[in-house]
């Protein structure tokens, strides 16, 4: 099925670059300009009071079997290696799978927002990837990117149109731009736990996180952090949702390689201008998405949506 033929594209959306990985959708908005490319589902770039706030790399591999490096890869149905540690491709099968185009919206007044739908299912696979029994099936994955006036919102929908409930890892593994890594502060992260993938332990601080060196950590977070870089600053917020039970906070992800295995990464051109903060459920805060019913009634569904919310602070809007 082609996109453009499924859907007229509203006059503020672009198709670029038909075919391959390269393929992309520019939308150029009043409230700024996002990119989706096809491959992964995944935006690459969001221009947001005239600044792109997304970090993708000039190494980026645009190629089937690649993971693009950058923006925000939309990580399922496993996270890593998954809870077992034995499951690959690393971060699960979306993030190298080609989406297509499903639909657009615009919202007006007093909350004017536009955005683009695209939608997965397991026959969208690669052939080398399909009928495996990695990918849950009976479950389709759909994402919606939304800009509005001061932010970016991205909500992955996991949808089970099967009789029982479907367990799986996902994540919103946002590549945020900054001025340098090392000057970097995430605010909100004081006395939060987290379990830290460097040192293999859970831990508890109120020191800053200590950009330069390698950070991966998984935080148990309750509330929106603010990543600020000296210059700029952003709120970023992650919830979980579902059709059986009311919204709750999702885990927060912070990563960057650091000064040691940075540089070493090919398709990482400069490992001090982003920081990783991703909204997660990982391990024991997995989904699990409800089955067909689940909502009431006869609905044939059941679904789990995992949703980051970019937002840019007032303060940015009085430089
Ligand atoms: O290189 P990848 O597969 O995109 O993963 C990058 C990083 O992604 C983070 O989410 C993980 O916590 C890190 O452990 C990992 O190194």
């Amino acid at each position: 099925m082609s996109d453009a033929e499924e859907f007229q594209l509203p006059e503020w959306a672009q198709l670029i670059d038909q075919g391959g990985p390269r393929e992309r959708y520019v939308a150029a908005t009043p409230m700024g300009e996002f990119t989706v490319h096809t491959h992964g589902g995944q935006v690459t770039s969001w221009v947001g009071h005239g600044r792109e706030r997304l970090w993708t790399s000039e190494t980026a591999e645009y190629a089937v079997g690649k993971a693009i490096r950058g923006g925000i890869p939309v990580i399922f149905p496993w996270f890593a290696n998954g809870p077992g540690g034995e499951r690959k491709p690393s971060h699960g099968l979306a993030r190298l799978a080609t989406w297509e185009l499903a639909g657009w919206g615009t919202t007006d007044e007093p909350d004017d927002t536009m955005d683009l739908q695209f939608d997965l299912g397991e026959q969208d696979l690669d052939p080398s990837l399909r009928n495996t029994g990695d990918w849950p099936s009976g479950v389709r994955a759909h994402v919606q990117v939304e800009i509005g006036a001061d932010a970016l919102i991205i909500r992955l929908t996991l949808v089970n149109y099967t009789d029982e409930p479907v367990s799986c890892e996902a994540a919103l593994h946002t590549y945020l731009a900054v001025a340098d890594v090392e000057d970097a502060v995430i605010e909100g992260l004081d006395g939060v736990r987290f379990y830290d993938k460097v040192a293999r332990r859970e831990d508890v601080t109120d020191q800053p996180v200590p950009f330069g060196d390698e950070v991966d950590r998984i935080y148990e977070t309750k509330e929106p952090v603010v990543l600020c870089d000296g210059t700029h600053s952003l709120r970023v917020g992650g919830q979980l949702g579902s059709s059986d039970a009311g919204p709750r906070p999702a885990q927060t992800v912070v990563w960057n390689p650091g000064r040691d295995k940075g540089p070493g990464i090919a398709d990482i051109s400069d490992w001090r201008g982003f920081v990783c903060i991703e909204a997660a459920a990982i391990g024991v805060d997995a989904l699990v998405i409800p089955p067909a019913g689940s909502g009431g009634g006869d609905v044939p569904f059941g679904f789990s949506t995992l949703t980051q919310t970019l937002t840019l602070l007032p303060t940015e809007q009085l430089r």
